[in-house]
């Protein structure tokens, strides 16, 4: 097993929830942090979708302490860079193009490639990355896929995302091939607005119950 990949297994079993956190405002980025690190859940994916992105990774590298912060929506090799130099300590995409693969190869951090089908999961295994996010999971197939794909791609390890929630995770880290979930239902974009930090806090301890004892 590579660092890399024995890194990403450290943090998905930390879990086993990776919040997928899209910041509309840089200033949001610390006090949600805090909030989920309070809740018992430190490994954050904070989305590249909105500009305040990449500054939102920096400030919670820099400043909240016991997290690990993430880059999500990594769409190519300019974006993965871009979030290593902000102090992403893992990178996740919802999709695999071949120039994106060839670059996670290449950087010091981990990276979770999305992947909806065998060809893309295949294509991911070419390369040594056997630590996949399966996106959209509940759209492409949810758990009915997972099993499927774990007969003849059994070493690859999911972190299925895409339409789960407290009530779904349970099926699907009772998989063999899952070893977190990800998902946004920790911070809706309402609470994050209205800066509710103790409902995300609450939102975050919900997890607890989903750890292995
Ligand atoms: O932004 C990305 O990189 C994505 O790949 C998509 C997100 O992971 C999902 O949109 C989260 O799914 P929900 O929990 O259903 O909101």
């Amino acid at each position: 097993m590579t660092d890399k990949t024995a890194r990403l297994d450290a943090l998905m079993r930390r879990g086993p929830v990776i919040p997928v956190v899209t910041i509309e405002r840089v200033e949001d980025a610390v006090p949600l942090a805090r909030a989920l690190v309070a809740g018992g859940v430190a490994v954050i994916e904070v989305t590249l979708r909105t500009p305040a992105g990449l500054e939102a990774i920096r400030r919670i590298a820099g400043e909240v302490e016991g997290a690990v912060p993430g880059a999500g929506t990594v769409l190519d090799e300019r974006q993965a860079e871009a979030s290593v130099a902000a102090g992403a300590q893992f990178l996740v995409s919802p999709g695999s193009t071949v120039a994106l693969l060839d670059a996670a190869v290449g950087l010091p951090v981990p990276m979770l490639p999305g992947i909806a089908t065998a060809s893309e999961a295949m294509a991911a295994m070419e390369r040594g990355l056997r630590r996949l996010k399966f996106f959209p999971a509940e759209a492409a197939g949810g758990i009915a896929m997972l099993k499927s794909l774990h007969g003849p791609l059994g070493e690859l390890v999911f972190c299925p995302t895409g339409g789960i929630d407290l009530a779904k995770a349970p099926g699907y880290l009772a998989l063999p091939n899952v070893a977190c979930v990800g998902g946004s239902w920790l911070t809706p974009a309402k609470a994050v607005a209205e800066g509710a930090w103790d409902g995300i806090t609450e939102l975050a301890r919900g997890t607890a119950a989903l750890r292995p004892a």
